[in-house]
């Protein structure tokens, strides 16, 4: 998908990789960047802004946690104004393994219900036009850092559910892919609980061996979108963008 022209939707786009990656969207000049965060942060929104005139970029607080409901309204008031959006981005996430149902509701529930709201709108079922759909995951979802176990199955879950969408695209008319960044220098890394407190030095550990800059993590999700390849595992670790070919154990038949 060429980002030139296209409307957008960023769910998490001002965290650490999400403002570099939404950097590296408005410099390819889509039409409309909306950004939906939790976080607030109208210094960064100007910035964008000024980093390319032709981009209409826009804020409206969210938080993924809110029932479906709430999300489907916010969504309401966006195509409202866009008339269409061609690409949703999920990638609000937090790493925190003290808060087990948090990390479900926001990394896992708050993909679900994000993407089943604008199922809404997107549908061809309901005569809707498709959409694309990139989902953040993480490298953990492949394998856990299994001191983060909650963490890393939030993450599993968040891939097996992107995986499936891909494969209903024929009915939806919806694609999807996921993006799964290896251990990119943000504030999300630096200080974090384990489960139980199995390692209270996770975080140190990790950041022990090789990590990739969140330029690097951008600029690679940038290839994945223009790629737009409807079920595929983008591995952006140490600044290269793999694709992962999944190993099939067992097949449904159906
Ligand atoms: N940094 C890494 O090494 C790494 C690796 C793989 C995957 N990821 C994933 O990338 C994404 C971004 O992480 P990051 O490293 O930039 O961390 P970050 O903490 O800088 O960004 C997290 C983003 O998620 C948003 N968010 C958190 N809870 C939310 C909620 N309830 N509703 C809406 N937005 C919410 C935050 O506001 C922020 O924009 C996360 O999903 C994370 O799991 C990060
Ligand atoms: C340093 C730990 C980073 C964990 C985030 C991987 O998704």
């Amino acid at each position: 998908m060429a980002i030139a022209n296209k409307n957008i939707i960023f769910v998490a786009g001002l965290g650490g990789i999400g403002l570099d990656t939404s950097r590296e969207i408005v410099k390819s000049g889509p039409k409309n960047l909306v950004i939906l965060d939790r976080i607030e942060n109208p210094t960064a929104i100007a910035e964008l802004k000024a980093l390319n005139p032709k981009v209409t970029v826009t804020f409206y607080p969210y938080d993924v946690t809110v029932p479906v409901a709430e999300t489907t309204k916010l969504l309401k008031t966006i195509f409202a104004k866009l008339k269409t959006v061609d690409l949703l981005i999920n990638g609000a996430g937090i790493l925190d393994d003290h808060q087990i149902e948090r990390t479900i509701a926001v990394n896992f529930t708050g993909t679900v219900n994000t993407t089943t709201a604008i199922m809404e709108f997107w549908d061809k079922r309901k005569g809707g036009p498709g959409g694309v759909i990139a989902n953040i995951c993480s490298v953990t979802g492949f394998n856990a850092i299994y001191q983060v176990p909650v963490y890393s199955a939030s993450k599993a879950a968040a891939l097996s559910f992107t995986n499936s969408l891909a494969r209903l695209a024929p009915i939806t008319g919806v694609t999807a892919y996921s993006i799964n960044p290896g251990i990119t220098r943000t504030p999300l890394v630096h200080k974090f609980n384990s489960w139980l407190d199995v390692e209270p030095r996770v975080g140190e550990l990790l950041l022990e061996h090789p990590t990739q800059t969140t330029l690097e993590c951008a600029q690679n999700f940038v290839k994945a979108i223009e790629a737009n390849q409807n079920g595929a595992i983008w591995q952006l670790d140490l600044g290269r963008l793999i694709s992962v070919e999944w190993t099939k154990h067992w097949d449904s038949h159906i």
